[in-house]
């Protein structure tokens, strides 16, 4: 049985208008995001990934098109979906504490008090930090931080969790943690995630799929499905033959699109004609495991 897709991003269009100026981002983003899948994207610099996501997230208008959630288009934030950024260091709170900051938006959800303390403390312990509650975010390093917002948003429990670059500021090894720790809280919470890297290895070593953007106007390429298995390990699965065939298919891709293709052909690459192993979405989430 298919499971309905929970995100629809319906031909979208996305043109910024500043005066007499207009610049078109975004022209014909069509994909679907099935529940429970992880699903990064790739693309140029300037390729529209943030515009992309900031139409999902509801906090900018398209121009046509629409962005549905479970069915029901989205005309402003929706309840259902967290935002992670890439500026943590500008997404917290710097005179509330660890604590007060994931439990924020559980406030303005108006969850009941002793739920909002159960699902904090489960949410900093999930991502390692039951020992900095009462700290202030400026008292953390950058990767301490970045986990912080990572809580504030799984405490949230989001039927969608968007991230934005969410790792562009950290170190290589943190970077890695920090990977590691989205595939196992994408395991255990069967949370659906979107996730936008410039990074092409860490897009394959992340996604279930991975869509490649053409450059602006944007449309997508390719939607690259990663056949890995769903039991990753940073140096086993980045030392798999079919990781470097990927990677290397990926990497083409954006070439391509920086040159300004705009299409490919269906059977044109290495993810097409390699079928076994796939792993589905539904059929990973049977073989997660758990923390
Ligand atoms: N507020 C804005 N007003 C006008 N044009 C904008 C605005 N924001 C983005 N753009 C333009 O839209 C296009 C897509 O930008 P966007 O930031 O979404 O790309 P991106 O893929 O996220 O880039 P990067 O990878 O460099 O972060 C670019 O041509 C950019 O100049």
């Amino acid at each position: 049985m298919t499971l309905p897709p929970v995100l629809t991003v319906d031909h979208v269009k996305k043109v910024y208008v500043t005066g007499d100026r207009s610049v078109e981002a975004v022209r014909d983003l069509h994909f679907e995001v099935a529940t429970g899948e992880l699903v990064c994207v790739v693309g140029p610099s300037g390729a529209g990934k943030t515009t992309l996501l900031r139409c999902i997230a509801g906090l900018m208008d398209v121009t046509s098109g629409e962005v549905r959630l479970e069915g029901s288009a989205i005309s402003g934030p929706p309840r259902g979906m967290a935002v992670v950024f890439q500026e943590y260091g500008r997404s917290l709170f710097p005179w509330m504490t660890v604590r007060r900051n994931v439990e924020l938006p559980l406030k303005e959800k108006k969850v009941p008090r002793e739920r909002r303390a159960a699902l904090v403390d489960e949410a900093l312990a999930t991502v390692g930090l039951d020992h900095v509650h009462d700290a202030y975010p400026w008292q953390l390093s950058g990767g301490m931080q970045q986990r912080v917002a990572i809580a504030r948003a799984v405490a949230y429990e989001p039927q969608i969790l968007l991230m934005d670059e969410p790792f562009a500021a950290v170190d290589a090894q943190t970077r890695a943690d920090l990977e590691d720790l989205i595939r196992r809280l994408w395991s255990r919470l069967g949370v659906t995630v979107l996730f936008v890297t410039h990074d092409i290895d860490e897009a394959v070593y992340l996604g279930e799929r991975v869509l490649v953007l053409s450059n602006s106007p944007t449309v997508v390429l390719e939607d690259v499905p990663i056949d890995l298995p769903a039991d990753r390990d940073q140096l086993a699965t980045r030392a798999l033959p079919r990781f470097a065939e990927l990677r290397a298919h990926v990497y083409g891709l954006v070439q391509q699109a920086k040159r300004g293709v705009r299409a490919v052909p269906a059977d044109s690459g290495a993810a097409a004609s390699h079928s076994t192993a796939h792993t589905t979405p539904h059929s990973a989430h049977r073989e997660r495991k758990s923390l």
